[in-house]
């Protein structure tokens, strides 16, 4: 028992940290937004959706992890550009 509670603080900080980096990452693709508005680019790069994907599978340690990391960032990335429109 001591050790699933330690394990769930564990994940309590980390989730912290996830809830704070990702509200950052929001408001950077806002800001995104508003610069694409106002030279009428498109929302949607598909070229940077694929480095980003690339760099986020050059860092994964554990192969392990690959497939549910990849499905995160796509949602990540989908999610991301509701806040451009
Ligand atoms: C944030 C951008 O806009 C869109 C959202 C992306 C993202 O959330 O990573 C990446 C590319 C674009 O499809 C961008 O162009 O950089």
């Amino acid at each position: 028992m001591d050790r699933l509670i330690n394990y769930r603080d564990k994940i309590n900080e980390i989730d912290l940290k996830i809830v704070e980096l990702l509200e950052q990452r929001c408001e950077l693709s806002t800001l995104i937004g508003n610069y694409k508005r106002e030279r009428n680019l498109p929302v949607q790069d598909i070229k940077r959706e694929q480095v980003i994907m690339q760099n986020v599978k050059d860092n994964i340690k554990n192969p392990k992890h690959k497939e549910a990391l990849e499905k995160i960032f796509a949602v990540i990335i989908n999610v991301s550009k509701m806040f451009q429109y």
